[in-house]
């Protein structure tokens, strides 16, 4: 087995920084069907952008490289306390490599393994099979699209859609509704898997077998394919559009699984897939270890590069949008200048700060002065380049909603006039922007490499104990574009789509199956 250390380590790498064909066609089709230099539109083409150039840097699509998670077949009679130690070397391999963020964080102490190893990481399952080669999958779920998982327990009452009960239509309301709750948080577009039975464990793990299909699968149980063709043409009429900016792609694809259960239990599990759906596998000659086989990349790959075509929509809209190019550090007079629906442009210092940066400025000094400064939700991928300088490698935002408690005192006590993230914000942070003079951008969920892009120099960093991606980054940025969706006028798009998707969640109140 002495390639079998390099060909899990190719299959992290490639599965971290290129898309599989079959998400890229879903991605690919979605833009298309977008109304040229809408919001919607625009995003995707930032995505779509930041797919390819992953791949031509070979660096992480989104810099949350989520939680490992390996699905092994093995031979009988395969060791498999060598599989999990060639796995694990790997997994630290490719992490110092920086194709994978350091994400394995002790639950009690908040402490970061710096390797991704860790009591419960990566996530292995075993599985022996008749064949005589050795089938590894790997699924790389961020953190983000992982808390959009939902699990209900039926019979349950929902939001907008009333009375669940024990059958398909129940099933059916609940699976409209997880692409409801989920909003734009997860990075929509996005994939949902579902597991209907089992015991809560296990009605979960079937809804993460589920993302192990191909999108264009065909359900074989009729019922349930039936169940995945109008979950997918509906969910898209919710009108939540891509990162929760409203439009017509919501959801790219949706499988359903069944599995028996107890008489007194109903499980529907969801989980939530961003755009940023990597998932890859290979066969491997189970005496050497080598890669016989890639999975998922079927025939020449997925072109997802702009058209002319596009390109020359987009500057038609870009004139219709009002742009303001902001210097940081900024002021309120800057700031209450600006309106939900304007792109921001930001040139000079930003600093990262995400949770344990929000949590410790609550009772503790900056280690900078931030009056008039920008904080960017975000924990990028760093790496040390041969001079020993901090470069980085990825940087998209990460979802602003869990900062809610903070924010808005922090930006007051501070005088901090901007935060950039993803997924929008909260009434508490809404009202104190209004108070404070305060703006809330929207980045690009995932488009990590787009904005590591406009990252021109790393100045410097505190609170690195808190780890790589949780420490305070001080960037010099170039160009950065975001979306103002909150705004100091008391305007949130955030509020405004999770209303109008929730009446249109109504729409779909009768029953359907019967
Ligand atoms: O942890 C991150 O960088 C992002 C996370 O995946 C998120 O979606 O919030
Ligand atoms: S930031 Fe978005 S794209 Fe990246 S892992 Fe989180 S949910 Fe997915």
């Amino acid at each position: 087995m002495e390639k079998l250390q390099d060909s899990i380590y190719q299959l992290i790498v490639e599965t971290s920084t290129n898309l599989p064909n079959d998400v890229r066609r879903a991605i690919k089709a979605a833009k298309e069907k977008e109304n040229a230099g809408t919001r919607a539109a625009l995003s995707l083409g930032t995505i779509t952008e930041n797919i390819e150039m992953a791949d031509e840097n070979i660096s992480p699509i989104c810099q949350d490289t989520g939680m490992p998670t390996f699905e092994v077949k093995v031979p009988v009679g395969v060791n498999q306390i060598k599989m999990k130690k060639a796995i694990h070397e790997a997994i630290a391999r490719a992490t110092k490599d920086a194709k994978l963020r350091p994400n394995s964080v002790d639950s009690l102490t908040g402490k970061n393994t710096g390797d991704n190893l860790g009591e419960g990481t990566p996530v292995i399952h075993f599985e022996q099979w008749e064949k005589d080669v050795i089938d590894v999958r790997l699924i790389l779920k961020g953190g983000g699209c992982e808390n959009k998982n939902i699990q209900y327990s039926l019979p349950t009452e929902l939001e907008g859609l009333g009375r669940a009960g024990r059958d398909l239509d129940g099933i059916r309301k609940c699976i409209m509704h997880s692409v409801y709750q989920a909003q734009g948080q997860g990075c929509s577009a996005g994939f949902i898997g579902v597991g209907i039975g089992g015991d809560r464990t296990t009605s979960y793990s079937l809804a993460k077998e589920q993302l192990f299909r191909t999108v264009d699968d065909v359900n074989p149980n009729l019922e349930l394919q039936k169940l995945e063709d109008y979950v997918l043409e509906n969910a898209n009429k919710l009108g939540i559009g891509t990162m929760g900016f409203g439009g017509e792609a919501t959801l790219l694809g949706v499988k359903v699984g069944a599995m028996n259960r107890l008489p007194a239990s109903f499980f529907v599990s969801v989980a939530y897939n961003c755009w940023a759906y990597r998932r890859l596998g290979v066969v491997l000659d189970q005496e050497t270890g080598e890669i016989q086989e890639w999975l998922y990349k079927d025939g020449e790959k997925v072109d997802l590069n702009t058209t002319n075509e596009e390109v020359a929509a987009t500057a038609e809209v870009q004139d219709e949008v009002r742009e303001v190019v902001l210097q940081a550090p900024v002021t309120e007079e800057q700031i209450r200048e600006l309106k939900v629906g304007d792109v921001v442009i930001i040139n000079g210092m930003m600093h990262t700060g995400r949770d344990a940066i929000h949590h410790h400025l609550m009772d503790h000094d900056a280690p900078i002065d931030l009056n008039g400064q920008i904080i960017y939700h975000c924990g990028p991928v760093m790496a040390k380049d041969a001079d020993d300088n901090w470069t980085v490698k990825a940087a998209g935002p990460t979802t602003s909603i869990r900062e809610e408690p903070y924010q808005g005192d922090i930006m007051k006590k501070f005088g901090i006039r901007a935060v950039i993230g993803k997924g929008g914000m909260g009434p508490k942070t809404l009202k104190a922007l209004e108070e404070h003079g305060g703006v809330y951008l929207n980045a690009i969920g995932g488009a990590a490499q787009y904005y590591a892009d406009c990252i021109k120099e790393v100045k410097g960093v505190d609170l690195i104990d808190f780890g790589i991606p949780e420490a305070m980054w001080h960037l010099e940025v170039e160009g950065f574009a975001a979306i103002v969706t909150m705004d100091s006028h008391g305007n949130s798009l955030h509020a405004d789509v999770d209303k109008s998707s929730l009446e249109k969640l109504a729409q779909f109140k009768e029953p359907v199956f019967k």
